[in-house]
């Protein structure tokens, strides 16, 4: 290579080649210390090892924020670092004149975000994305950014205007540790882990003052409810009631000291997340006042409750199961019953009757259930009641925070979404997750190539994309029509047949055979299809993929909330004013099925819209180690979630465009080498252009020659000596 780079054949004169490899030398020694690169894409060349090796080295010396292009990559310090995140910062971003050129941190993307509402520059409203696996520090992120928009959104010289942000700032952050406590859980990976997506929309008015906010959620993991990993817990407000509520409270609650709930393992650990009052105060703020809270945490303990009721196998299909005869599970039907405001009775028959309606004058049938179906309306109807009363929250807190539609003209939208997920054990919740992801990642190229070619337009090359890994052919498995992954799962649902695991593997694989992006684990132990994300294969088990997807929600279990005396079971539960609309219907009356699928695309498909109507910023969290500590940083983990959040894939398409970007000066100071070793014979239209590089615009922009790798072998050259290779 460095044969081609230097002109000469094998006969060249050992000095020259001596010459040039000093020269290299140089050229390399003289590169900035890679801690102080705070752009990838300054990275000469940029590869994996090199971006790798600059993250690490700046973690190293205490620097979490680095730029990658349109992306500001922030890595977990794992420790406090409050000068970080102080008032005085968030003020010097927001005053400086060219933020950009401040060191990279969220107050740049923040403060950028903010001026681009101010500019009127089509698309005005403004969105940040950010992304990142569990523990990586988004939620962390979302909540710094809210602190500085509350700052810089206010008019410093009014001091009305500012009393209202700030009290507007304040219901927003409030609206916080109410989320956490419903929808956040100790999980393996992280001890505050948000188990839902959320999108939080700042609103602005013409002064660019912020007036109101609104939330929409995501994919609640309501499953959780009633059935948690080994090692993890259930959402943070069962254990704060477990633990904070007073004497009296303990009484009309049913929670004596000590008293142990099957859904509530690990109470022994302290979190500081288990702050009960923390909780009551922000609810108290945003307008829940005291009677209602005190009818939520009743209703909580109640399911509490419902899950210490277990069933024992009847021996006989025609007699209920009976209740598990042991300590725990006594008296825990009729507990839950009371604490639900529903009679103990008929929350036990639902619980273990079936009705089934048949024949043309659609007589009822009443079927005893299995053991397992038992468990299984239980677990329903825990998981129904947890889902509506998260949903409602959401809406009190909207309805508390959400300015009128006039006293707000622009957003500035913050998407903290979880990350790309797999496991050894993939089911519909990673499917939805990733199908989320590749979603995002294709939005994140599209706009990263469209900036990419502004930039070398600005800079007057002439330049056309080579072909970058599209994750379209994966979309279309995925959601595509007619058929895909989606569309097989919800026909499984609408025809509510039996099938089996293998079968469905079956189905998936021959109806959708000959598709790029599915793959096949042959090694796999049980049926499974995979699927090759961009962030990597994922297998994906078919077992209860379907059940998932149907969420089946047993009709007697609606109609019982329905008629619970408790008032907050009456708001989540309205009685349905047509008594006949609730009647299953047969048939070809059959409405579709709302399945999970369906539902969760139609919601990516209106925060896509949502982000395609703004200009779009990008923040990837990344964690350097899993074990959450300071200072350490596991090459492998970190480069496995470059992979996941799409900066790899960035990096390849960067590779493919010009991945060496040097200003004019530093080109001249760095190859004028090769002019002692072979002078210019073919001078180019702007002057000599050496080994294979593109020319030079005419244009004092800010790159002087951007090299292709696949155009040039000095580019190529140089990769390699600067990998030491
Ligand atoms: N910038 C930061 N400075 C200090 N500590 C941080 C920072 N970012 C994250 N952390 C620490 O990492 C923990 C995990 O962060 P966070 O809860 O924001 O992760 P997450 O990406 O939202 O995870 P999940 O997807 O599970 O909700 C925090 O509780 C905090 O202790």
């Amino acid at each position: 290579m460095l044969q081609q780079a230097d002109g000469h054949g094998s006969g060249s004169d050992a000095h020259g080649g001596e010459a040039l490899r000093e020269g290299l030398q140089e050229f390399l020694g003289g590169e900035a210390s890679l801690q102080q690169l705070d752009d990838l894409t300054k990275v000469n060349p940029v590869t994996l090892e090199t971006v790798l090796r600059c993250l690490q080295a700046r973690y190293m010396a205490d620097t979490f924020y680095t730029n990658a292009g349109c992306t500001l990559v922030a890595l977990n310090p794992f420790k406090p670092v409050p000068q970080l995140y102080s008032p005085e910062l968030m003020r010097e971003y927001h005053a400086a004149s060219q933020p950009q050129t401040l060191k990279p941190h969220i107050f740049t993307v923040g403060e950028q975000t903010y001026r681009n509402v101010r500019s009127l520059i089509e698309p005005v409203n403004q969105s940040i994305v950010v992304s990142g696996e569990s523990g990586a520090g988004k939620t962390w992120t979302s909540r710094c950014l809210m602190k500085f928009y509350a700052m810089v959104a206010a008019s410093p010289t009014s001091w009305e205007s500012h009393k209202v942000a700030e009290r507007i700032e304040q219901r927003i952050l409030n609206s916080n540790p109410i989320m956490e406590a419903f929808g956040n859980a100790c999980t393996l990976r992280n001890n505050n882990s948000s188990r839902f997506g959320k999108f939080i929309q700042l609103q602005l008015n013409g002064a660019q003052q912020m007036t109101g906010a609104a939330v929409q959620t995501y994919l609640l993991e309501k499953t959780r409810v009633a059935c948690q990993a080994p090692s993890e817990r259930n959402f943070h407000i069962f254990y704060q009631i477990y633990k904070g509520a007073r004497a009296d409270e303990r009484v009309q609650w049913r929670l004596p000291e000590g008293a142990a709930f099957s859904w509530l393992p690990h109470p022994e650990r302290t979190l500081e997340e288990d702050c009960f009052e923390v909780t009551r105060e922000a609810m108290l703020h945003l307008g829940i006042d005291a009677p209602t809270q005190n009818n939520i945490f009743q209703a909580l303990a109640g399911l509490l409750h419902l899950g210490n009721t277990r069933f024992a196998d009847s021996g006989n299909e025609a007699q209920p199961c009976p209740l598990v005869d042991d300590a725990q599970c006594q008296g825990s039907v009729g507990t839950s019953a009371l604490l639900l405001g529903l009679p103990e009775d008929h929350l036990l028959e639902t619980l273990r009757i079936r009705t089934i309606r048949a024949g043309r004058d659609q007589q009822v049938f009443r079927k005893p259930c299995s053991q397992a179906e038992c468990d299984t309306r239980r677990d329903c109807l825990a998981k129904l009641v947890y889902a509506r009363l998260f949903d409602w929250l959401v809406s009190v807190i909207n309805s508390s925070i959400c300015a009128t539609p006039d006293s707000w003209t622009t957003f500035i939208g913050l998407l903290d979404v979880y990350g790309f997920e797999s496991f050894p054990n993939n089911s519909l919740e990673q499917l939805c997750i990733n199908y989320a992801n590749e979603k995002l990642q294709q939005h994140f190229v599209a706009h990263y190539l469209r900036a990419q070619q502004e930039e070398y337009a600005v800079e007057g090359l002439a330049w056309s994309f080579v072909s970058y890994q599209d994750n379209q052919p994966c979309l279309d498995l995925i959601e595509g029509s007619p058929v895909s992954i989606c569309s097989l799962l919800n026909e499984e649902c609408r025809l509510n047949r039996p099938s089996s695991a293998a079968q469905l593997q079956t189905r998936i694989e021959s109806a959708l055979t000959g598709r790029p992006r599915l793959g096949r684990d042959r090694l796999s132990p049980e049926p499974s299809f995979t699927v090759l994300h961009y962030a990597g294969p994922v297998r994906y088990s078919t077992a209860g993929l379907v059940e998932k997807n149907k969420d089946p929600v047993p009709l007697e279990l609606t109609r019982l909330l329905q008629q619970s005396q408790d008032p907050l079971l009456k708001v989540l539960f309205p009685a349905d004013p047509e008594e006949k609309s609730q009647e299953e219907p047969s048939g070809q009356n059959r409405a579709p099925v709302l399945t999970v699928v369906s539902k969760f695309k139609a919601s990516l498909e209106q925060l896509l819209q949502v982000l395609h109507s703004t200009t779009p910023h990008y923040i990837r969290c990344i964690k350097p180690n899993s074990q959450a500590q300071v200072q350490i940083f596991h090459r492998e983990e970190v480069l496995s979630q470059l992979e996941a959040c799409g900066l790899v894939e960035t990096i390849h398409i960067s590779a493919a465009g010009f991945p060496i970007r040097v200003s004019h000066r530093n080109f001249l100071e760095r190859y004028k080498l090769l002019r002692r070793l072979r002078p210019a014979t073919t001078p180019g239209p702007h002057g000599p252009c050496p080994a294979g590089g593109q020319s030079a615009p005419r244009a004092p922009g800010r790159l002087c020659c951007c090299f292709s790798s696949a155009a040039s072998p000095l580019a190529t050259a140089v990769s390699r000596e600067a990998l030491g290779s």
